[in-house]
């Protein structure tokens, strides 16, 4: 049975008093502790020294050097002379570098690196088993844990990522399911090292640190956020999860219709060029549309997903087929586009609207907010214009980065057969660093439907209010329907002049020989560096991804264990949590999460907690004590034979005919 398996394998070093193993805390039956002031500091015996050796303590301390198993054994009358120990008897193979565990009967000692010592940020807790070491293979027969087949405790010091050869590291509950297989338990002994052949789903317990090409952090930058994603990133993602719900108050309360066909809760959103609510009217005409032309965002009934909904007020449909380009929109899917979802009219706000659906991106702005909106705060500080939110003039780097993403869209949207119509810095979306999505896709082919016009018109167009848009961009001064010469001679002095070539093509004459691939043609290598920067940001996300991946084994981990401690019965037993293999659990918890200092006062450790629990998720062959709370008696086990308690309790859970899976 696993329990018995696992009790063989614990070395039990000091046992509770007959009449205290009848304690909760100490359900396994000792023998009778012989009380000495000789017995060996508990101090020694699992940090090496005992810091209180020559201010009082009565217990015995031995010389440094000393063999501590051949002292212990006498003096407390342990057990260990009666159960086989279960270290490899062969150590030859081991180099000698002071005390090791073997030695000890106790855990291999774990220090707590100091933050910045190591080389890998992610690795805090180096084992001291040296890299050399070969266990030596048991037959399972043996008592002591096999590590045949299995794979050996890491190496420790660094980033090991490419000692040894990445498996499966998924750890779920099915993977759980998988090694404790009865067929697979039937085949084996009996004992605990049934699951010596089990595939191990991970073989590795530290936080792999990105790798050199992503970053090369100094060897004494270790903060312990390095643990999970980057601090900014984590509070951009928070604030936009706050931003998607919040505010969508009921629509009555603000004047709002309750609902909108499958829309509800629908809230104004206001550009930052309107910082005071109270003060903006809906009613004031847009800047592109002439209409006045909100923005709320709403909650969809279908799908519980926040939607942006752009009204056109008093707008009157005359001809259903100005709604024949809204479909081609629909399907366009673009990395550079915000997604239309659908267009309607409406008499919901009392008068006729149209309303068009497009994907949400919460707290973005536009390129008009971050670059061109004036900003008088900077004008009188700098004696400019003063423009954008920083009030600098852009960086050739965003330029070329905003003119590579709007050619991206353009090209997909003409290659559609449509046209944008709609390229005004107001109308174009930052929704992240450097990332824009052209917005308003539609609009105009509904308001201004005209059969008679050509597609390939407006596509000209396109490039033209391209060309003017990069102008703006570069010139602070530039007003629409100024003459270009004076921007192009600012744009050549103050930028590459490629910038120059590029607006000189998009503000030239029509013809049938300018189009947006020619544009793209003389942008050139300059989109390659857009690619190399996307790549890069990829593989940045990537390597955060990771770091949360191995939390996220964590948090199975937590649950199972959660699933099992402190359970108040299971199949009529009240003391199932605290007997048997649980009872391993219930120390092993009070060792990861209620550790107190020698001071008596908790230790609240992260790195600890999740060094510990990574290395029972690895299933790792190096031993810890663990203590009952009553001092009374310790089990030295591994976390190889820790994990598999927790597997043998859970599934004893999860067999109980419980139909719900866990997931
Ligand atoms: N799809 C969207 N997702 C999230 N926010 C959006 C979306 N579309 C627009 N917004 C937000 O709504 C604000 C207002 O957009 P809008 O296009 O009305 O700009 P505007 O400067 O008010 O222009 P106009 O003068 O045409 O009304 C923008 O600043 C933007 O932050």
């Amino acid at each position: 049975m696993a329990g018995q398996g696992v009790k063989s394998a614990a070395i039990q070093i000091r046992a509770p008093t007959s009449n205290e193993s009848k304690g909760r805390d100490s359900p396994i039956p000792t023998e009778k502790k012989r009380e000495t002031p000789q017995r060996i500091c508990r101090n020694v015996m699992i940090y090496g020294y005992c810091k209180f050796q020559d201010s009082g303590c009565v217990y015995y301390h031995p010389p440094p050097g000393a063999d501590l198993n051949a002292a212990s054994t006498p003096l407390t009358g342990s057990p260990i002379a009666t159960i086989p120990t279960l270290l490899p008897k062969d150590t030859s193979t081991k180099p000698s570098f002071g005390l090791g565990a073997e030695h000890l009967s106790a855990p291999v000692f774990v220090p707590k690196t100091p933050i910045g010592e190591t080389s890998s940020p992610r690795a805090t807790t180096p084992s001291l088993i040296p890299a050399n070491v070969t266990h030596s293979p048991l037959t399972p027969t043996a008592t002591a844990p096999s590590t045949a087949g299995m794979t050996p405790s890491w190496p420790a010091l660094g980033n090991q990522g490419g000692l040894l050869s990445r498996q499966d590291n998924s750890m779920s509950f099915d993977d759980s399911l998988i090694s404790m297989d009865p067929s697979q338990s039937s085949a084996m002994d009996g004992s605990m090292f049934m699951h010596q052949a089990i595939r191990q789903p991970l073989d590795q317990h530290l936080y792999v640190s990105p790798l050199p090409h992503l970053s090369n952090p100094p060897v004494n930058h270790h903060p312990l956020h390095s643990f999970f994603i980057p601090d900014d990133l984590r509070r951009t993602l928070q604030a936009r999860n706050e931003a998607i719900y919040q505010g969508t108050q009921s629509g009555s309360s603000n004047g709002l219709p309750n609902e909108l066909g499958i829309y509800h809760s629908l809230k104004l959103i206001q550009s930052l060029n309107q910082p005071h609510p109270q003060n903006q009217s809906q009613n004031a005409p847009s800047k592109v549309y002439v209409h006045p032309a909100p923005v709320y965002k709403a909650v969809s009934s279908v799908d519980g997903n926040v939607y942006c909904l752009r009204r056109i007020e008093g707008y009157k449909l005359v001809n259903e087929s100005a709604f024949g380009a809204i479909d081609t929109w629909r399907r366009m899917r673009h990395p550079n586009i915000v997604g239309l979802r659908e267009a309607f009219t409406t008499k919901a706000f009392n008068d006729n609207s149209l309303i068009l659906v497009y994907d949400y991106h919460p707290l973005s702005t536009t390129i008009w907010d971050e670059h061109l909106i004036p900003n008088p705060a900077v004008a009188q500080n700098n004696n400019s214009p003063g423009r954008g939110r920083t009030g600098l003039p852009i960086q050739e780097r965003v330029l070329w980065s905003y003119i590579t993403q709007i050619a991206n869209a353009l090209k997909a949207v003409h290659s559609s057969g449509l046209a944008a119509r709609n390229l005004d810095p107001s109308k174009i979306l930052v929704t992240g660093k450097n990332r824009i999505r052209l917005n308003g896709c539609g609009v105009w082919d509904v308001l201004a439907y005209d059969p008679s016009t050509h597609v390939g018109h407006y596509q000209q167009e396109d490039l033209v209010s391209f060309g003017k848009l990069i102008i703006s961009l570069c010139c602070d001064f530039f007003q629409p329907g100024q003459h270009p010469a004076l921007p192009l001679e600012h744009i050549q002095r103050n930028y590459s002049p490629d910038v120059k070539s590029l607006v000189m093509f998009l503000i030239s004459k029509p013809s049938p020989m300018k189009s947006v691939d020619e544009a793209i043609k003389i942008m050139g290598p300059r989109i390659l560096n857009e690619l190399d920067a996307m790549q890069n940001y990829a593989d940045t996300l990537e390597s955060d991804l990771g770091a949360e991946m191995e939390n996220g084994r964590i948090i199975r981990l937590l649950t199972k264990l959660g699933f099992i401690n402190e359970r108040a019965e299971f199949e009529l037993d009240p003391r199932w949590s605290d007997t048997g293999d649980r009872y391993i659990l219930k120390l092993f918890r009070d060792y990861v999460f209620h550790s107190v200092g020698v001071d008596g006062k908790p230790i609240l450790d992260l790195s600890h907690v999740l060094t510990c629990l990574n290395k029972l998720d690895a299933g790792l062959d190096e031993r810890i004590m663990l203590v009952s709370r009553d001092d009374q008696s310790c089990l030295v086990v591994s976390y190889r034979e820790i994990k598999h308690c927790i597997e043998a309790a859970f599934n004893e859970l999860r067999n109980a005919g419980n139909p719900m899976r866990v997931r």
